[in-house]
């Protein structure tokens, strides 16, 4: 089971380049806005042509610019599950099911029907649907069509808070006996980490490595992939020497261990910035002699802080003498008054990242 994906394709601003092999696994596809994630699965399933490569699935050649090979759409047995999913106004359930099958079996497709909370439902129209529902029964046509490849475009985003995590569940549950490709886009990082096996960004229209997905989420390696994974305090760095690093926006000086410099998948030369979650940050002061052994170092100095309520934590932005500003969160638990009296001058860092 493989789908390799080997393609450049000129857009309005920038050339889209992927380059990619999954076997029978989950592998996420995440990036700004308009980074070309909707238009790379628009290649594979046919909707759009890239200007050049190779696209195949289960060694049977889906696109070949060289050889002139371009499967229509209809013959790639891609499966693609888009934002709005577009199934048929004028067909019922039933209908629209049976008709990406290729014959009508009705027993089978009640069956399914039943199993996915959608019994009694095979006469119906999707206007008079919810989103949940036609979300299952798009989710079922396209199984239905027994796809060697499946991509699914933010399948989540048009759903309630309440219906997405259901759904998600049920999705797994469809994919479970789906031995074959599957890729996910989604701008959700919570929905990514749990669907995901492996992930890959795409940046400056490149598709970086495709990497396990706790390899991903815990060691960004660029500035695009720390802000993807929410480690959104970015500076840039300058080398003082091999063990120091000055993060220039923070006036701070870093010290970089040798397992640091081991780690890095990169040359020390290619490091450009600094990035720091806003949970790695300690702000109280109650816990500043723990920290002490940092030595002046992996501190950073604060002129003023503000405290917002969050739902799931407290976070604090602190504004630096030069007005930039760094982002720390704290626990729910930790109660509001302690945290503004045991807040001081200094931020310690706990963890930090050097990014390319
Ligand atoms: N047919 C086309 N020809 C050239 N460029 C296009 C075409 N369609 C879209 N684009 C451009 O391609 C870029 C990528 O669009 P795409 O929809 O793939 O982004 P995305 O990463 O899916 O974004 P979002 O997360 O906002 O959905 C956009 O800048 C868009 O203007």
């Amino acid at each position: 089971m493989s789908l390799i994906v080997k393609i450049k394709k000129q857009l309005d601003n920038f050339m889209l380049s992927v380059d990619m092999e999954l076997t029978d696994e989950i592998v996420s596809v995440i990036g700004m806005s308009g980074s070309g994630k909707s238009m790379t699965l628009k290649c594979i399933a046919g909707i759009e042509t890239p200007d050049t490569g190779f696209i195949s699935l289960n060694d049977r050649v889906l696109y070949d610019s060289k050889n002139r090979i371009n499967l229509h759409p209809g013959k790639r047995r891609v499966g693609y599950l888009f934002q709005d999913y577009a199934l048929f106004p004028t067909m019922t359930v039933m209908e629209n099911i049976c008709i990406a099958m290729g014959h009508r079996d009705e027993k089978k497709v009640k069956v399914w029907l039943k199993r996915y909370g959608l019994d009694g439902m095979a006469d119906t129209y999707p206007d008079h649907l919810s989103g949940g529902q036609r979300q299952r029964v798009a989710m079922l046509r396209m199984l239905a069509a027994k796809p060697e490849c499946i991509l699914l475009d933010e399948p989540f985003s048009a759903l309630d808070e309440h219906v997405k995590r259901s759904m998600e569940s049920e999705l797994m549950e469809m994919l479970s006996d789906f031995h074959n490709p599957v890729i996910f886009v989604s701008h959700n990082r919570d929905e990514v980490y749990r669907l995901a096996e492996r992930i890959g960004s795409i940046e400056s229209g490149m598709l970086s490595a495709v990497r396990d997905k706790k390899d991903f989420f815990m060691r960004p390696m660029s500035v695009e992939q720390a802000l993807l994974v929410g480690c959104n305090n970015i500076s840039q760095v300058k080398w003082q020497d091999k063990h120091h690093v000055l993060a220039v926006e923070w006036d701070s000086v870093f010290e970089v261990t040798d397992e640091q410099i081991e780690q890095l998948a990169m040359d020390t030369d290619n490091i450009s910035h600094i990035g720091v979650f806003p949970q790695d940050i300690i702000i109280s002061a109650s816990k500043a002699k723990s920290v002490l052994a940092y030595n002046n170092k992996n501190i950073i100095r604060i002129k003023d802080y503000k405290i917002v309520e969050e739902l799931k934590t407290w976070e604090v932005s602190c504004e630096l003498n030069n007005d930039s500003t760094i982002y720390a969160n704290l626990p729910k638990h930790t109660e509001a008054n302690m945290l503004s009296k045991n807040i001081n001058d200094e931020l310690y860092i706990k963890k930090f990242y050097l990014l390319g």
